[in-house]
């Protein structure tokens, strides 16, 4: 099986993306999690760029021992010279020549002929071979040059001793079959390709970076470039860790591999999200926050039966913890019910019904319900007795120069009907309550002791739980109410002290006719 090195530029290419600027320290972070993770090359920098990147490259050298570490440097001396003033203690050096074979750089940004574009080709590499053993050489630009220069253009290089011939598609022009023609092409057109080591180099202009990867794999290239979490100049590169997973999930596929640690990379992928600021999508295959997340009550269902239902890798693999499931408004029983199980609350058949019932409630006020949602849930529920009323629904009406009315609908206990009433109070939360007390028959006037407000889970759908104290004669009941919402968390918790209050008056009562 042949085996796919992988080049790493996350720290030169990735660097060009817009408004990334890592300091010395931090590449030096990046490239020893980088050389953890298995990579044969770090593109440490391109040192003719600044000081400052020049001693990153330096110091980057420094510390890898199992990677060889390389610079990126123009056709010109002075490039390559920098280039050798970072990297000439380095173990292992590589340098990176590239210039640009398409027509359009030819003419408008380099100004040079095709004679003097393999004129520069073969000054550089002359001059770099006094001092580098290990020279890859780039066409920039090579998807979209012709054919039959490129294939003089890679001949020249071979010649000149490059060791790597790198052919990117930098403007992610091309499609998958287009660019692993390109190189069939060159294979079979320019002589010693399988003494070198043939490079692909692609960019996510239009979202196919990896899959041209993995196309020019099947073409026969034994090299992939690319950056962790995909970033790099415009729409960035192709991201390593995609195209080392398709590898090693479809290796009977591509009948390839790699020298990678998986295991290393949501690690990788944190520090590089980290330390270049760059956000890492929910969505983002493999490293990001959804990749191995199943909301869909049918999908939670399938992987709880047998995880490959819909789960082609799995979380371990590349050294991700694995989480529970989100419970959101798609979230089915069987989920549910495993979750509580998991929670320390395990519920019988019966319960879980009245439980999943407010459960969708919930879902459909708050995007996902977190662990202590659940747990506020089942406890609301487990504290409860008997409920001879139940809050259906209310409506408020109130304006800066009106006076709040609440409109409150209750369903009673073995009575099919809904009653409703309406009243005014001093504030919205008052109006509720008062509305409550004309509905509920409770002989005498009922003190409100104490209301309280506190936030039961975390974010801007948090959950709040509204406790109030009810005071009649010598009886005192507290209750509770969860929600979104603070007035129906209140209406809620009013509700269920009048259904406690009922319930005590009501076993007081049965005591005394006992003891008559
Ligand atoms: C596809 C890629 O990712 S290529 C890498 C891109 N990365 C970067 O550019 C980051 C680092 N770059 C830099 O810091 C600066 O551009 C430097 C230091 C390299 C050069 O800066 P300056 O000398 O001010 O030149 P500037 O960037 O404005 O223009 C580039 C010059 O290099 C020339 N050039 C571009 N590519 C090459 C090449 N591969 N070989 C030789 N010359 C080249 C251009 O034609 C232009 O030359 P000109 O000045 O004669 O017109
Ligand atoms: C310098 C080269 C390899 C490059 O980054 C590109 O062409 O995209
Ligand atoms: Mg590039």
């Amino acid at each position: 099986m042949r085996t796919i090195q992988i080049f790493d530029t996350t720290l030169r290419d990735g660097e060009q993306s817009p408004g990334v600027n890592l300091s010395i320290d931090e590449k030096v972070e990046i490239a020893l999690q980088l050389e953890r993770l298995g990579v044969n090359v770090i593109e440490a920098g391109f040192s003719a760029a600044s000081p400052g990147d020049l001693n990153a490259v330096r110091e980057v050298a420094k510390v890898v021992r199992n990677a060889s570490v390389c610079s990126l440097s123009r056709a010109v001396k002075g490039d390559i010279d920098a280039a050798w003033e970072s990297l000439k203690d380095a173990e292992n050096p590589t340098l990176h020549i590239f210039i640009a074979t398409s027509p359009l750089h030819r003419q408008y940004k380099l100004g040079k002929s095709k004679d003097e574009l393999l004129e520069s080709i073969r000054g550089s590499l002359s001059y770099a071979r006094q001092f580098f053993s290990r020279i890859e050489f780039s066409a920039e630009d090579a998807g979209r040059t012709e054919r039959d220069f490129l294939a003089q253009v890679v001949d020249c290089a071979i010649r000149e001793g490059a060791k790597v011939i790198n052919l990117p598609d930098t403007v992610g022009y091309l499609d998958p079959d287009e660019y692993a023609e390109m190189f069939r092409y060159i294979r079979q057109e320019v002589p010693r390709t399988d003494e070198i080591i043939l490079s692909a180099h692609c960019h996510d202009d239009l979202g196919m970076a990896v899959a041209n990867s993995l196309a020019a794999i099947k073409a026969g290239v034994t090299q992939i470039e690319g950056t962790i979490n995909g970033i790099g100049e415009r729409a960035g590169n192709a991201a390593i860790e995609e195209v080392v997973m398709a590898i090693r999930t479809r290796e009977d596929f591509y009948q390839v591999k790699t020298t990678f640690r998986h295991e290393e990379i949501a690690r990788t992928s944190r520090l590089v999200s980290k330390l270049t600021g760059m956000y890492v999508p929910g969505n983002k295959a493999i490293v990001g926050e959804n990749a191995f997340d199943h909301e869909s009550g049918i999908h939670q269902d399938g992987v709880l039966k047998h995880r490959g239902t819909y789960e082609i890798m799995s979380p371990s693999s590349i050294g991700k913890e694995e989480v529970p499931f989100t419970m959101g408004k798609h979230s089915g029983r069987h989920a549910f019910r495993v979750r509580l199980e998991q929670l320390g609350y395990p519920q019988s058949d019966e319960r879980i019904n009245v439980l999943f019932k407010r459960f969708k409630e919930l879902a459909d006020r708050k995007k996902s319900i977190t662990d202590e949602d659940l747990i506020a849930l089942v406890e609301e529920r487990v504290h409860k007795g008997e409920e001879l009323f139940q809050l259906e629904s209310f409506h408020l009406s109130y304006g800066s120069h009106s006076v709040p009315t609440a409109t409150v609908r209750l369903r009673k206990q073995g009575e099919d009907q809904i009653i409703e009433e309406a009243a005014c109070g001093n504030g919205s939360i008052d109006a509720i309550f008062k509305t409550i007390d004309r509905m509920v028959d409770v002989d005498e006037e009922v003190e409100l002791a104490d209301f309280r407000i506190h936030g039961v889970t975390q974010g801007k759908d948090a959950l709040g739980e509204v406790s109030v104290l009810l005071k009649q004669d010598q009886l005192t009941v507290i209750g509770r109410g969860v929600s979104t919402d603070i007035l129906d968390a209140s209406a809620r918790a009013y509700v269920d002290a009048i259904n406690r209050l009922l319930r005590r008056k009501k076993k007081n009562q049965q005591q005394l006719e006992l003891e008559a």
